[in-house]
């Protein structure tokens, strides 16, 4: 049992209608899951209004509720607490709640558009190497140390956040490396946090049906940076234009990382093969298995944040070199053929074009490319030619298959990637609806040296199909297939 009050430290009140000396069981922001003596907090969402479940959740035993506008009818005996902003409120709550976790652990956020799920990811990989308990709160799972959790958003929910990053606190953790994306930003679920440091990866087009203009999805990562302490550090990639935007009006200690410019993190990539990059991360020279030049990006975020976090450099360089890629991102195995099956979760045109560009540097000799790919059901329809148009455009061969259809009928996806395939690029073309079959095509095709891409379902380990998942693993394809192939 908790004091509501003590809950409510913090957050900025504007009316009390009764007791906030009264003890209360949980909070939550889902009337579904209120029982008896909750905190309800009202959230105004994208479907629905918080503000209608007063209640319900009322009805469910709820003694208090925290709203921005105070109901029509109050019940006797319950507290209703008006603050501006819901969403704040909440996540205040959710951190006094948990004992403010965050505090007692050293939390860096990272954002930007592409490369956050491998950032946070090989952090917790070098941290955990360098002997530190560890949690990592990510797109493709939670881990609390050496426990992993199911992750359903890139950025959970506040009472989500803090109930993980308090399990942290009650095996030691000493780091949490976290992913914040533009809508947790938005949404406020990183508000109360304590940060250590903040990292800026890049901004390219995505989002543009949440947020509504370009400069307001900047202006929301922006925000992360404007509200990070003055004890925290703000690392951005000053390569990238919008970089030294998310420092304008940042209190934290300013710091940048670059390949092309000036920065207070340098590096060169002096080879990027497939077996990996070399690079000359301030003056001195380091192998990564990691592949591409997106990835020496990653690489240098890594090395300027354990760096701030205080590791020492010779041990952070040598610790570089033994990281391993992250589950899906750029994930390759060689076969005995010596072909190269690449499995990357690139499911939007800008990434896929990036990944192929990167294949496109690193190939040696005139080894063939080719490419499988397909476009999710019940989503974004507007790639769908676009991606095939990239996909035909950048490979040898062009695979077309199916990655997640929902409810749409598969056919239907592919005749709309279809269309965008250009008349000159219609011989590279092939459409082959199961997906285990067109990964078993790009092998058969596949002659020794050659490079096959495997692309938009990444660390993903189903398929879906009318609400049902299937398991399908394309790493674990394309390894068997290999290996049957005697390839
Ligand atoms: C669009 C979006 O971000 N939605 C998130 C949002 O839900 P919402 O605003 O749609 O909520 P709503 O359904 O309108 O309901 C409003 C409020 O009424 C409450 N309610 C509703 C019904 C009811 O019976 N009782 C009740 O109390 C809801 O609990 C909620 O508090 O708040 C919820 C709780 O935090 C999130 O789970 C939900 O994420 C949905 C599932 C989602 O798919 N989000 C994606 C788009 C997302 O956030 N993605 C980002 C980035 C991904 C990327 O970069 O690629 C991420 O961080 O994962
Ligand atoms: N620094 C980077 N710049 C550009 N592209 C990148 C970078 N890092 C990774 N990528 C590409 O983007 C894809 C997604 O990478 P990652 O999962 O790390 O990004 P994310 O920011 O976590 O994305 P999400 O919004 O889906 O959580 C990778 O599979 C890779 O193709
Ligand atoms: N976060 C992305 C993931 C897509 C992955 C792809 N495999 C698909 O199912 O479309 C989305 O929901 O659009
Ligand atoms: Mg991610």
């Amino acid at each position: 049992m908790s004091i509501l009050k003590d809950i409510l430290y913090k957050v900025a009140i504007e009316a009390v209608k009764g007791s906030t000396e009264i003890a209360v069981n949980n909070i939550d922001f889902d009337s579904r899951k209120i029982e008896e003596n909750d905190v309800f907090i009202a959230i105004r969402g994208t479907v629905a209004d918080g503000h209608e479940f007063i209640e319900t959740a009322i009805d469910k035993g709820a003694t208090a509720i925290i709203c921005d506008t105070f109901p029509e009818n109050i019940v006797a005996g319950i507290t209703y607490v008006q603050v501006k902003d819901t969403n704040r409120a909440l996540a205040f709550m959710a951190s006094n709640f948990f004992g403010n976790p965050s505090s007692n652990l050293k939390l860096v956020g990272i954002t930007g558009t592409n490369g956050k799920t491998t950032i946070a990811s090989l952090l917790y990989q070098l941290f955990k190497k360098a002997g530190y308990k560890v949690g990592l709160l990510s797109t493709v799972k939670n881990v609390v140390d050496d426990v992993e959790y199911k992750s359903l958003l890139t950025t959970s929910d506040s009472i989500t956040i803090n109930r993980f990053l308090k399990e942290m606190n009650d095996v030691g953790v000493e780091y949490c490396f976290m992913e914040v994306s533009s809508h947790g930003i938005a949404q406020k679920r990183t508000e109360g946090l304590q940060f250590e440091g903040g990292v800026f990866t890049n901004l390219s087009h995505d989002h543009l049906d949440y947020h509504n203009t370009f400069a307001e999805y900047r202006d929301v990562k922006k925000l992360f940076f404007d509200q990070l302490p003055k004890s925290a550090f703000a690392l951005v990639n000053s390569d990238d234009k919008n970089g030294p935007v998310m420092l304008q009006n940042s209190g934290a200690k300013k710091l940048t990382y670059a390949l092309k410019s000036y920065a207070d993190y340098r590096a060169q990539i002096l080879e990027n093969q497939l077996s990996g990059l070399l690079l000359k991360i301030n003056e001195q020279e380091v192998w990564v298995r990691l592949i591409g030049t997106f990835n020496a990006y990653n690489l240098l975020a890594i090395y300027g944040t354990a760096i701030e976090l205080g590791l020492d450099n010779l041990e952070v360089l040598r610790l570089l070199s033994e990281l391993e890629s992250v589950s899906g991102r750029f994930q390759f195995i060689v076969s005995k053929d010596n072909i190269t099956a690449v499995v990357d979760y690139a499911h939007t045109p800008d990434a896929l074009e990036n990944v192929l560009k990167t294949i496109e540097d690193i190939r040696t000799k005139n080894e063939q490319l080719i490419t499988v790919v397909g476009c999710g059901g019940d989503r974004d329809k507007t790639k769908r030619p676009i991606m095939a148009n990239i996909a035909s455009t950048f490979s040898d061969k062009a695979i077309l298959t199916s990655d997640n259809p929902r409810t749409e009928n598969p056919e239907a996806i592919l005749d709309d990637m279809e269309k965008g395939v250009e008349p000159q690029n219609y011989k590279k073309m092939l459409a082959i609806l199961d997906r285990k079959q067109a990964i078993k095509t790009a092998c058969q095709l596949a002659q020794p040296n050659d490079i096959i891409l495997i692309a938009g379902k990444g660390h993903e380990t189903y398929q879906e199909i009318n609400g049902v998942r299937h398991d399908f693993d394309d790493m674990k394809i394309v390894k068997e297939l290999l290996e049957q192939l005697n390839k």
